[in-house]
């Protein structure tokens, strides 16, 4: 094994290990490095049966039995009754703190996964006049419905399929019901909880509800760091099992995004009576840290027979009687239809053809595109003049606005257009992408000169003390003062001195992951030319539904046709934890 192309974690544990456990076989210490590098990657576990008898890193890995037998004996393996640096849980090994996480998770589901809330009647009562004149199996009044009946809800659905305009008619049915509820939102990255806010705030305006309803209604939300009270140097944050959080409803938006270590945090602090509605959307990408927990609650969908009874009852519907599954099946609603995108839009077939693999139907789509699409095809050498050149003029007001110190309309101009670079590193990656802009477009050296009035950047950790999070996007202006980097707050905007901001890079283009939980008018993805393991349908799919208007996509048909064909899936043990039979667990009520 080559220890010089492991990532660093993997080939630190290895080595850790290897000098803690002199005796361990080698195939032992193999494993180590393997599910080190798997969890860089995103897995929760390494499931030994698909890799035992395969090559990786240019050895043989051994059958399965030979391997288990190695781990077993290494003296840093445990099963799950024990305490090791790694667990075997049947087949899939684990890091010893993400097996804890997801057991954590799977036990905190379960306990309130066959908990009801309201009565069918007391559902029906509020949510008929805030559903009138749409039918009983209408997909929000289902959901609406699954959330006001169940103690863990989750709703997912694509990009303007109704989750917020659900979630308020929710919201306002628990005003309501329960008004003095504690409701509480939150979201994991600051831009998410923005978006929601705002969202929310449109949606409630459009509701048939009294004066005292809306104005009842929650209008500020959290990043899950902050509602957990994470401190910048500490893993465990100041709420858990000792100290929950003051809460009685959380609904929590773009929950794809919520790694397992997040999670299990904060089912930990949930107090045991209190109701959690996630929202997001399965298709998109998971967590940058391992885990993919909101997919996998989603694959439980599904309805047991008083599941179905009670939703029937709640909404008018005629629903086909449910079969045993899940505990947590009851609480999951799927919405489809996406009032945002309808059958005429391009980015809507766009990003049904990614998440449907079909390579074949989005190239017909671009070769031909419809007016909000557009396509740049061929290598990034043939397209990169001609994406500067087309940048030049797009970004004239925002310099116009930057020289005039207007900082609303420059921050206006400045998320009308976001590019989205799918990797890093690489002549489109992020880093090249940015500082092709920098020099090229606004003739500045961030070498010698890091700051500049222009300068747009993204805070890449959370800072409670400043009020910054992660994701949250910051422009530089001049000022009385001299440079101050402004980041839009509740009211206007707070500016920051250079000198005092967490760590951070530039963003005139974004990464998909880092555009997770945003919206921008016109999205451009910038694709490398070499196909990449990191390239596949989810980010795909995640790029193109951050538009609202219309989406261009520079990149070659190989490219594009090879992402698609990639579904990653992570390898994890909670979809098999969650799959409880929905009798077998005691009911608290
Ligand atoms: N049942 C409906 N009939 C007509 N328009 C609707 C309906 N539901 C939602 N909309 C409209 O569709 C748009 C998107 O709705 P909403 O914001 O609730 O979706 P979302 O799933 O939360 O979107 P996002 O993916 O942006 O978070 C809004 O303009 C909303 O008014």
């Amino acid at each position: 094994m080559n220890i010089a192309t492991l990532p660093p974690f993997a080939a630190e544990l290895k080595a850790w290990l290897e000098q803690r456990f002199p005796a361990a076989a080698q195939a032992a210490l193999q494993a180590a490095a393997l599910v080190a590098s798997r969890a860089e990657e995103g897995h929760v576990c390494l499931n030994l049966s698909d890799m035992a008898g395969q090559h990786w890193q240019g050895i043989m890995l051994p059958e399965l039995q030979t391997w288990r037998v190695a781990l077993l004996q290494s003296g840093f393996v445990a099963l799950t009754e024990g305490y090791a640096p790694l667990i075997l849980d049947g087949d899939r090994l684990y890091l010893g703190r993400l097996w804890a996480d997801e057991l954590t998770v799977a036990a905190e589901l379960a306990q309130r996964a066959s908990a009801t809330e309201l009565t069918p009647k007391q559902a029906r009562t509020v949510l008929d006049p805030l559903f009138a004149g749409t039918a009983g199996d209408d997909g929000q009044r289902l959901a609406a419905a699954t959330a006001l009946l169940n103690r863990i809800a989750v709703i997912s659905g694509g990009p303007g399929t109704g989750k917020t305009t659900t979630v308020a008619k929710v919201l306002a049915a628990l005003v309501q019901l329960e008004p003095a509820a504690r409701i509480v939102l939150a979201a994991p990255t600051g831009r998410a909880a923005a978006r929601m806010v705002e969202a929310l705030k449109q949606a409630r305006d459009r509701l048939p509800i009294d004066m005292i309803t809306r104005a009842a209604l929650p209008e500020e939300a959290q990043t899950l760091h902050r509602l957990l009270g994470f401190r910048p140097d500490g893993a465990q944050p100041r709420y858990g099992p000792g100290q929950p959080l003051g809460l009685d409803i959380l609904v929590v938006d773009e929950a794809s995004m919520i790694d397992l270590a997040l999670f299990a945090r904060l089912l930990a602090a949930l107090p045991r009576h209190a109701r959690l509605i996630l929202l997001g959307d399965r298709d998109q990408l998971a967590s940058v840290e391992a885990g993919s927990a909101f997919a996998e609650l989603v694959r439980q969908a599904g309805r047991t027979p008083d599941g179905s009874r009670r939703l029937a009852a709640a909404t008018g519907a005629r629903l086909s009687p449910g079969r045993p599954g899940s505990a947590l099946a009851d609480g999951i609603a799927l919405l489809h239809v996406s009032h945002r995108f309808g059958s005429d839009s391009g980015i809507g077939a766009l990003a049904r053809c990614a998440n449907a693999g079909d390579s074949q139907g989005a190239l017909q789509l671009l070769r031909a595109p419809p007016p909000d699409l557009a396509w740049q095809p061929g290598l990034c050498r043939d397209w990169q003049g001609l994406l500067l050149a087309q940048l030049q003029t797009r970004l004239a007001d925002y310099r116009e606005a930057v020289a005039a110190r207007d900082i609303d309309a420059a921050y206006h101009h400045f998320h009308r257009l976001r590019l989205l670079c799918a990797l890093r590193e690489g002549p489109v990656g992020l880093e090249a992408i940015n500082r092709l802009l920098e020099t090229r477009l606004l003739h500045q050296d961030p070498r010698r000169q890091p700051w500049y009035a222009g300068r747009p950047v993204i805070v890449r950790v959370n800072d409670s003390v400043l009020g910054l999070a992660n994701g949250d996007v910051g422009l530089v202006l001049e000022s009385e003062q001299g440079l101050r980097v402004y980041f839009p707050q509740e009211a206007g905007w707070r500016g920051y001195a250079p000198t005092r901001l967490p760590r951070h890079e530039t963003a005139f283009a974004l990464t998909v992951h880092q555009s997770q939980g945003s919206e921008f008018d016109e999205v451009w993805l910038l694709l490398p030319d070499e196909d990449a393991a990191v390239l596949s349908r989810s980010l795909i799919y995640t790029a193109l539904t951050r538009a609202r208007h219309k989406v261009a996509v520079w990149g070659s048909a190989s490219t594009l046709a090879g992402a698609l064909q990639r579904s990653v899936q992570r390898d994890s043990g909670l979809a098999d934890r969650l799959r409880v039979p929905a009798d077998s667990i005691p009911s608290e009520d």
